[in-house]
């Protein structure tokens, strides 16, 4: 078997695994969902699911996938494991070995992302115990946005939460975000060096990227991924008044928290779902609290692609990715209807093809910028990083033996 990478993406409720050769070819993936609730189970990209025992963990999940992997003869020993990270802080430019130290890091960056950095972690400790000689990389959302500039990640709060405690804007999505720079740049036959885009990220989590010359210039999510855009259960940007306000109802700040992480956006407008898809049927189906949660999304996502004009000198596309900006051709439609000032115009016809015909555009002729969907692909950045710091540390040992 060829040398393969192995990279693990474990969400709050979801593990994510996929197979990469050295050539960075996806060979197989799966996916362990429900995590934590009845039902858990593993589907793999082909073939049946197989249930997992109730209530699984990340753990089980993880040893579940592998063995699963193995018993199919997909997978040998991988030569190297990239684990997605959600917060690095300010500690991290790139990728980065892990090691005890940048363990410690990521646990000290829990309390920013305590939906994403606890699991990310669990995904690094089961990886460590089964491939305990196998070099481990940790790649981070964060990473792609310490280029932000000063004017965009300080808050303006008492200096001292900064000083004291980090508090600032971090921004993630960030190995999404690099990646639709390098594809828009690729199909519109500049460098990336040379390429300025907005990059908007819309699926259970949702952020937009300003990027310019490649460079992260702006972005929607700040201290946590909380901030920004309307999400399927978060409510992105609300007023803070509403903490004090709920603290008089008698809601204290952790269940504020809570409501505004689990319980709002797509979930909280609609009451029914977080689930873009679901929620368009019912709209459809003339319901109208799911027909606000569209038309909620879409203005609040116009209205950032407006302010990410701001951090930009020229612009050459505005791009669409996840699974809500791959597939929906609506929410696109929606959202460009707010742009017509500043000129986006789409070409209805390449829209509801999602432009697989035109090499991702769905401009129309008359408009100001390209506008293309371009799918992510999280893993196969990963596992690309993973190799390119598990190669340096091989070359590292060569030359110190
Ligand atoms: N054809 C579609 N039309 C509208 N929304 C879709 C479609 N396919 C997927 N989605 C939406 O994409 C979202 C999930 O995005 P995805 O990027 O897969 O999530 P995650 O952030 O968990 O990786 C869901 O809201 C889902 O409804
Ligand atoms: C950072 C973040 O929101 O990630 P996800 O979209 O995977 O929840
Ligand atoms: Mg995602």
């Amino acid at each position: 078997m060829d040398d393969q990478i192995l990279v693990i993406n474990c969400g709050s409720s979801s593990v994510k695994m996929a197979i990469f050769s050295e050539q960075g070819e996806q060979l197989h993936s799966a996916l362990a969902e429900r995590l934590g609730q009845s039902g858990a189970r593993l589907v793999p990209d082909q073939g049946e699911p197989v249930a997992l025992a109730d209530n699984a963990g990340h753990r089980e999940a993880l040893e579940t996938s592998i063995r699963w992997f193995r018993d199919q003869g997909y997978l040998d020993a991988p030569v190297a494991i990239g684990h997605r990270v959600v917060h690095g802080g300010e500690a991290f430019h790139g990728a980065a070995l892990l090691d005890e130290r940048v363990i410690q890091a990521i646990e000290e960056c829990s309390s920013l992302a305590p939906l994403h950095n606890p699991v990310n972690l669990a995904g690094i400790e089961a990886a460590r115990e089964l491939y305990p000689g196998v070099p481990q990389v940790a790649v981070f959302d964060t990473a792609f946005h310490q280029t932000l500039p000063r004017h965009a990640w300080l808050y303006p709060v008492p200096r001292r939460f900064y000083d004291d405690w980090g508090v600032r804007r971090y921004g993630f999505h960030g190995t999404s975000h690099q990646y639709m720079a390098e594809q828009a740049a690729d199909r519109l036959g500049k460098t990336v060096a040379q390429t300025s885009i907005i990059s908007t990220h819309l699926g259970n989590g949702c952020s937009i990227t300003a990027i310019r010359n490649g460079e992260s210039v702006d972005t929607s999510m700040g201290l946590t991924p909380l901030e920004g855009l309307v999400m399927g259960t978060r409510s992105g940007d609300v007023d803070p008044g509403l903490f004090d306000f709920l603290a008089g109802k008698g809601i204290e700040a952790d269940e504020t928290h809570r409501l505004l992480n689990r319980e709002s956006g797509l979930l909280g407008l609609s009451g029914t779902t977080s689930d873009m898809r679901n929620l368009l049927r019912e709209a459809d189906a003339g319901n109208q609290d799911c027909q606000d949660a569209f038309e909620v999304f879409c203005f609040r996502l116009a209205r950032y692609i407006g302010a990410m004009m701001v951090s930009l000198e020229t612009l050459d596309a505005l791009v669409f990715t996840g699974g809500i900006g791959e597939n929906s051709d609506r929410v696109r439609a929606r959202t460009l209807e707010h742009l017509i000032l500043p000129g986006f115009v789409m070409d209805e016809t390449a829209n509801r093809d999602h432009g697989r015909d035109t090499n991702g555009r769905i401009d129309a002729p008359e408009s100001r910028f390209a506008i293309l969907v371009i799918p992510t692909r999280e893993e196969a950045v990963i596992a690309r990083e993973a190799a390119t710091v598990a190669a340096e540390r091989a070359r590292d040992k060569n030359m110190s033996n």
